[in-house]
């Protein structure tokens, strides 16, 4: 299987806090990747990195063979110029640029549209594809019409795939938890990724939500959507993920299958025998 994402050497300095030092790895196309580690080990700050959201101090990220972050160059660096070019577009591409290429996310503290209901929630992340002119939409032609219509029954495809259940008119803050987590993801879904990003997925799920996600997140792969998912519950990690890289202090400690990791003695030392204490009861 060839690279779809590849991140190297990617360093994110917050002040005198560094994030994310030095982190490389490749997700590969279609595959179930779990980035785990304590907590401040730099997990989301490099999803944020990945994603666009936030800009590296150093490092590069390719993404489906198209550069999201490129190394700048130490010139521009010693000359004080890189915040500059960067807000100029240089050396970086913003969010909903990578998610046009193919990439979708979701968050650690959901980032739904509080004030649209849950189908329009689903829409609005396909309307940045909707080819239609200023125009059609202004006058709302028959083909912008058209256009909506199907972006509609597209949109209920995808909240029917994530086997959402309850009323699409309701505002998302009218939901449960873990249906707006499945909210979440159908919008991140309607979006056409190649790459899934998950932030902490199953925060806050009870065990049968957590077993219907992991349930679903193998529906996506079927789709031959890679999903990487950073997530806390190691029961949830160790029977889904076919690969885990996990991090410390923002470096990379292990990257293999569950069973190699959960046997390292830095990945065990990272987490103080937790999972040592888990095998033992
Ligand atoms: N916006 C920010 N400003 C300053 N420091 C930050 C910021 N975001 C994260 N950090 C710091 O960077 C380090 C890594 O944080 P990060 O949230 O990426 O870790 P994490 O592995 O995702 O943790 P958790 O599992 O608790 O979510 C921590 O020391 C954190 O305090």
């Amino acid at each position: 299987m060839s690279a779809l994402l590849e991140v190297r050497d990617l360093r994110l300095q917050f002040g005198g806090v560094t994030a994310v030092d030095g982190l490389s790895f490749e997700v590969r196309e279609g595959e179930i990747l779990a980035v785990i580690g304590p907590n401040g080990a730099g997990k989301t700050s490099a999803f944020n990195c990945i994603s666009g959201f936030y800009l590296p101090t150093a490092g590069s990220v390719v993404f489906d063979g198209k550069a999201i972050v490129r190394a700048v160059p130490a010139i521009w660096r010693r000359l004080g110029l890189v915040n500059l070019l960067q807000s100029f577009g240089f050396y970086r591409v913003l969010p909903s640029r990578v998610t046009k290429w193919g990439m979708a996310r979701t968050f650690q503290n959901l980032r739904l549209f509080r004030e649209l209901s849950v189908l329009e929630n689903v829409t609005t992340a396909m309307h940045a594809n909707l080819r239609e002119g200023f125009w059609s939409t202004l006058l709302h032609t028959p083909g912008y019409r058209r256009a909506e219509a199907a972006c509609v029954r597209e949109a209920r495809g995808w909240l029917d795939f994530v086997g959402f259940e309850d009323d699409e008119q309701l505002y998302v803050t009218q939901l449960p938890y873990g249906e707006q987590r499945r909210v979440e993801i159908a919008r991140a879904l309607a979006t056409s990724p190649k790459l899934l990003l998950l932030d902490e997925p199953a925060a806050g799920l009870n065990f049968n939500e957590k077993q219907t996600l992991m349930r679903l997140i193998r529906k996506i792969r079927g789709l031959g959507v890679a999903v990487v998912l950073i997530e806390h519950d190691m029961g949830l990690v160790m029977e889904l993920a076919e690969r885990i890289v996990v991090l410390n202090y923002g470096k990379e400690i292990a990257d293999g299958a569950p069973e190699d990791v959960k046997r390292n003695p830095a990945v065990i030392e990272a987490y103080l025998g937790v999972y040592e204490s888990e095998d033992a009861s």
